[in-house]
């Protein structure tokens, strides 16, 4: 698919890349859930992340923000770098990553974040992507990324994963 899924409702994006309607519905609240938790006292812009394991585990996080401004982070790092340490999701375990923004059209992830999810994420996972009412935007990694630098290039295959 070379364009984005946009416009549907929140439980109407079933097998959508390979995900169940009850996965697009956890992902969604998760995410939207998350928001709450945000800290981001200097640009008031709510984000909430939630990532979907092979294992069903669902982990969850928010931008996290700082007075020194370049230090805070965006929610998709949070909530990946959780992942990775406290559930060791590894490539190919991780099944999509949604994201929730109080703004229509929804926000993206960021360039950074982009590249951070490449390290990760397969380039055909899904990017869900909510917007202030709970309708979805989705992408693929690679659509959000294309011709991108991963891994696999510095790295020997066994020692990626
Ligand atoms: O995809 C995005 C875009 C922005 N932010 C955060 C960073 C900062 O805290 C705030 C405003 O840019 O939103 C994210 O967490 N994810
Ligand atoms: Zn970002």
């Amino acid at each position: 698919m070379s364009t984005p899924t946009k416009g549907h409702s929140r439980h109407d994006t079933a097998l959508i890349h390979g995900l169940s309607a009850s996965e697009v519905a956890t992902l969604s609240e998760s995410c939207i859930e998350a928001k709450t938790r945000a800290y981001c006292p200097y640009s008031n812009f709510r984000v909430g992340c939630s990532i979907l394991l092979a294992n069903g585990d669902v982990v969850r996080g928010a931008n996290v923000e700082n007075a020194a401004y370049p230090v805070g982070t965006c929610a998709e790092r949070v909530t990946l770098g959780t992942a990775v340490t406290t559930h060791a999701a590894k490539k190919g375990e991780i099944r999509a990553l949604a994201v929730a923004t109080d703004i229509s059209p929804p926000a993206s992830p960021c360039g950074m974040c982009r590249q951070f999810i490449r390290e990760f994420c397969e380039l055909n996972m899904p990017i869900l992507m909510y917007d202030r009412e709970g309708k979805s935007t989705v992408m693929t990694l690679e659509q959000l990324l294309p011709m991108s630098f991963g891994p696999e290039k510095l790295l020997a295959t066994d020692e990626v994963v």
